[in-house]
């Protein structure tokens, strides 16, 4: 997978070098390109924000500096549509992540659908966001994604971005050793995970459940299936609704 970070922050993608995306680099699974964006700026100050049309408070990025980023990274295999017209993609278009309070909420599914792509490509705004041009134009060559955390405002896209980075990573085959991992995690299953123990069995006063230490393979699935479904119930009933009804056995949920 190739991904491409526009930011006038790059120094927030330092911690891309670490860890498993680090590993991912050195072993070719992933090619992280992170792009300053007043490189496509051309005046004495490097600028890239303006006073926001209509006012209003703060500063709004300006689209050529994005319009230029697109051009060198995107090359439009036809001179971009100077009109409101969008064009529809074929798969093969780069995906183009604009992190945004008012996007469409990230989650596990949208992780999934990210780390099937080739290409990803990250916009962080700054400032109260980018001029909705600039996303307009991209939609003529690549597949648009505005895209929130949740309902809270960060001071720009960088911190998202690293968020979805590793969610969409970690995901890639083979950079997570053990890939079962990935189907006994929380929201893998439309659930949330059971609780985990580890040595020892006793901990302050504290025992592991038994059922986790009988070697019954069989009532360890049904107690973790059990703790999962009453997990998800007390944490996020939500989740439940879009899960069909599932009975609990009082035998299975004892520990
Ligand atoms: N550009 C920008 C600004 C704030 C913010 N908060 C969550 S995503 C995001 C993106």
């Amino acid at each position: 997978m190739r991904v491409d970070v526009l930011t006038i922050f790059p120094d927030y993608f330092a911690p891309l070098e670490l860890s498993l995306i680090g590993k991912a680099r050195t072993t070719g699974l992933l090619d992280v390109g992170v792009h300053d964006l007043r490189q496509w700026t051309h005046d004495v100050h490097r600028t890239v924000d303006d006073t926001p049309y209509g006012g209003g408070p703060g500063m709004v990025m300006r689209p050529e500096p994005w319009g230029a980023a697109f051009d060198e990274l995107v090359p439009p295999d036809r001179p971009p549509l100077t009109g409101p017209e969008s064009v529809p993609l074929d798969d093969r278009a780069p995906v183009l992540i604009v992190p945004t309070p008012a996007g469409q909420r990230f989650d596990q599914a949208m992780a999934h659908a990210f780390a099937g792509e080739r290409r990803l490509i990250f916009a962080c705004g700054r400032y109260e966001g980018i001029d909705q041009r600039v996303l307009e134009e991209a939609a003529t060559r690549m597949r648009v994604r505005e895209v929130s955390l949740g309902d809270y405002v960060l001071f720009g896209g960088e911190v998202a971005v690293l968020v979805m980075l590793e969610a969409v990573v970690r995901l890639l085959p083979g950079v997570i050793g053990n890939a079962e991992s990935l189907t006994e995690e929380s929201h893998a299953n439309g659930l949330l995970e059971a609780p985990l123990y580890t040595k020892p069995a006793v901990w302050r006063g504290r025992e592991v459940p038994e059922v986790l230490r009988s070697g019954d393979h069989g009532r360890i699935a049904r107690w973790r299936r059990a703790q999962s479904l009453l997990r998800t119930a007390a944490q996020r009933p939500d989740m439940l609704a879009s899960t069909a009804p599932e009975t609990l056995d009082k035998h299975d949920v004892a520990t």
